[in-house]
């Protein structure tokens, strides 16, 4: 599949701060734009509907899996999460750079589908912090923080399969890196349509 727009996958341990460097990333970047997945997790405190995710029952996800409705789709710390295609197609068809915020499973399945989207995966400085970041964030129950602890060694093996590594420990400095990479790979981009167009020749430039 080719589309005018580019694809980003962000992935992370839960806690290290992908959600945050991306939602930084879009108010600064407005050619950005954000994937809703669905999922089968419950809602936390202020998340809504729509926004944050699509919450839907395991027999509606089931359904859309039947349907073939998913780019990709992971079960993540016992529930389900899963990239629509519907979420991205329209979008990148009309040029917009995607960014997806979804696990390791997802991100190499995407990766498999479109050779060119570019994996970046975010690294929290330490395992102490990313445990205090988790209990400060006080989103989650002590158990599901020790879920997502727990898996988080899992998760953090798959960093050497990503295109890009960020360590989050400064949050300024993360976010440069990140935009940094978002503009190089734009750069990259425009250099290979450009190479597969004929720009050249209607500019008559050898
Ligand atoms: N560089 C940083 N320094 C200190 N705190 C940070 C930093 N980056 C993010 N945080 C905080 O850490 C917590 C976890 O961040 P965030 O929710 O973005 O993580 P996440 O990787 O998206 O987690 P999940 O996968 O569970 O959604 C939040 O409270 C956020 O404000
Ligand atoms: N494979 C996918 N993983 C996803 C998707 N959407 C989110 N996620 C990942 O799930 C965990 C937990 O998220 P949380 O919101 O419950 O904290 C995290 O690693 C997300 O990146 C998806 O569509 N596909």
């Amino acid at each position: 599949m080719q589309y005018p727009g580019n694809l980003f996958v962000v992935a992370a341990p839960s806690g290290a701060g992908k959600s945050s460097l991306v939602k930084a990333l879009m108010e600064l970047d407005q050619r950005v734009s954000p994937s809703i997945s669905h999922t089968t997790r419950a809602p936390r405190g202020q998340e809504v509907h729509g926004r944050e995710y699509y919450f839907v029952s395991r027999e509606t996800f089931d359904q859309m899996v039947a349907q073939d409705a998913f780019l990709e789709w992971a079960h993540v710390h016992g529930n389900r999460y899963g990239t629509s295609k519907h979420a991205i197609e329209q979008r990148m068809a009309q040029g917009a750079d995607v960014v997806l915020e979804i696990d390791f499973q997802g991100a190499i399945q995407v990766k498999r589908i479109f050779p060119n989207a570019v994996l970046i995966f975010i690294l929290p400085p330490s395992w102490e912090e990313l445990r205090s970041r988790l209990e400060r964030r006080a989103e989650d129950s002590a158990d599901v923080i020790e879920v997502r602890l727990k898996n988080a060694a899992q998760e953090m093996a798959h960093a050497k399969e990503f295109d890009f590594v960020i360590i989050n420990e400064l949050f300024e400095r993360a976010l440069f890196d990140l935009k940094a990479i978002v503009h190089a790979q734009r750069l990259r981009f425009t250099a290979q349509r450009i190479a597969r167009s004929d720009t050249f020749q209607a500019l008559n430039i050898s």
